[in-house]
């Protein structure tokens, strides 16, 4: 496939460059000017401005069936209330027809990869295949302390994990899920450490998202949670602790030494009024900040490009400092350091990557005129800006058109609920 004539952000720096792109199979195999190597497939490219896909480190694609169910209310309130109650009540196929809803949004707004932790994941799996992104999908176990529960979690983990091995896609990635550490014993953190080493897996978890999770487990434990993650055996490079609102200095250090990401969900932590995340702590300590959506339920969208404006924004408003975070640093935790964190060579638009890629048609008077490329992409760019999407090397839309999935089947299944 050739990607001819675009302006192209290329490599980790970003630079600007006017040049054609030679996939080959599921890699970038060159970047250059006037290549011509008798492509299949040749997508002109010469209004448009090719970057790296968006990587959402933190999500739950069914929870757009939830989108707007409650509103208004703290985390604690919101799950125990809200989302809990009505969790209860869906089932295999909701979960299906939801996670199609939310891989579709998600690929509209230019994320080729993800990360989701929920009930019901072999559905999820089936929609990431049928829509065509890169998933990063873990059972979300939750024990309570109750044994019994512990059981059945672990037996659901590993049919998960059966599962996906047997499904042997590009694709669909298995990843250890617990949910918290107020919701999983120390028990079941430590068989998920001890399964992650044996299987090689990675591990993704809520962490330090409210005052109030600090309090109660420093209450439970007398501890942080980011030090029973480490007396559980989890804190290493293969974790990815979504919010981090909370850390303490001491923790910060502690996430930085083991190389553990933190998935930063600014729009979540601002509905729920969570709290403001110590960004530029994190980042001048070397620590991977990834970026994340978090669930449509507390969001109420799937848009990164949004999620990358709100997480500048909050930042300056919060310190009354402009200069406290760039646009580029911004740009790379949605894109560079999820792929980071998966260990994915991708993330960047450069020989020898994976062609995970966004090609947003900048004729736009939204976008226009194009001074600083980053900064269109962080402030002025929007979900439906995407024309063309490329996972693994595969066409996922073609100049606005879904090419893998019924886009309108989908859409008037959920018109038909109205
Ligand atoms: C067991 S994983 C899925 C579980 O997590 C819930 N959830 C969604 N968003 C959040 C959040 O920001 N903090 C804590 N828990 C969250 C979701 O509703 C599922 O119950
Ligand atoms: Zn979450």
């Amino acid at each position: 496939m050739l990607l001819k004539n675009g302006l192209v952000l290329y490599g980790e720096n970003y630079q600007l460059i006017r040049a054609d792109v030679l996939i080959e199979g599921s890699r970038i195999i060159k970047v250059g000017r006037g290549i011509n190597a008798g492509s299949d497939v040749v997508i002109d490219c010469s209004h448009s401005l090719i970057i790296p896909g968006f990587v959402n480190a933190h999500t739950h694609s069914p929870m757009v069936l939830l989108r707007g169910l409650a509103e208004d209310v703290p985390l604690m309130e919101w799950l125990e209330k809200y989302i809990w109650p009505n969790e209860r009540k869906l089932g295999r196929r909701d979960i299906y027809w939801g996670a199609l809803l939310g891989l579709i949004e998600m690929a509209r707004s230019g994320t080729v990869t993800f990360v989701d932790m929920y009930f019901h994941m072999e559905e999820v799996a089936k929609a990431t295949m049928e829509v065509g992104l890169r998933g990063f999908l873990g059972y979300g176990m939750i024990d309570l302390d109750d044994e019994g529960r512990r059981k059945a979690e672990i037996r659901e983990t590993e049919k998960f994990r059966e599962f996906v091995l047997k499904l042997n896609s590009d694709l669909v990635n298995f990843i250890l899920a617990p949910h918290a550490p107020y919701t999983c014993s120390l028990d079941c953190l430590r068989w998920v450490a001890e399964r992650s080493s044996d299987w090689g897996s990675l591990v993704t978890i809520h962490l330090s998202e409210t005052k109030g999770e600090v309090e109660s487990i420093r209450k439970k434990y007398g501890k942080n949670p980011t030090e029973i993650l480490l007396e559980a055996g989890l804190l290493n490079n293969k974790l990815i602790v979504a919010h981090g609102v909370w850390l303490s200095d001491e923790e910060i250090s502690l996430l930085s030494k083991r190389g553990v990401t933190v998935a930063h969900c600014p729009a979540s932590n601002m509905k729920l009024g969570s709290g403001v995340i110590r960004l530029r702590n994190l980042l001048d300590s070397g620590v991977n900040v990834a970026l994340g959506t978090d669930g449509a339920a507390s969001n109420n969208t799937l848009d990164m490009f949004r999620e990358m404006r709100l997480a500048s924004l909050l930042q300056k408003v919060y310190s009354l400092d402009p200069s406290i975070v760039k646009s580029r640093e911004i740009f790379r935790m949605a894109t560079l350091n999820g792929a980071r964190a998966l260990r994915l060579n991708s993330g960047v638009i450069e020989e020898g990557k994976l062609a995970d890629i966004a090609i947003i048609d900048i004729r736009k008077p939204h976008i226009l005129p194009l001074n600083d490329p980053i900064s269109s992409l962080v402030f002025s760019a929007k979900s439906g800006d995407v024309d063309t999407l490329i996972v693994n090397g595969e066409i996922i839309i073609l100049d606005g058109e879904f090419q893998t999935v019924d886009e309108e089947k989908v859409i008037d299944k959920f018109l038909g609920v109205l």
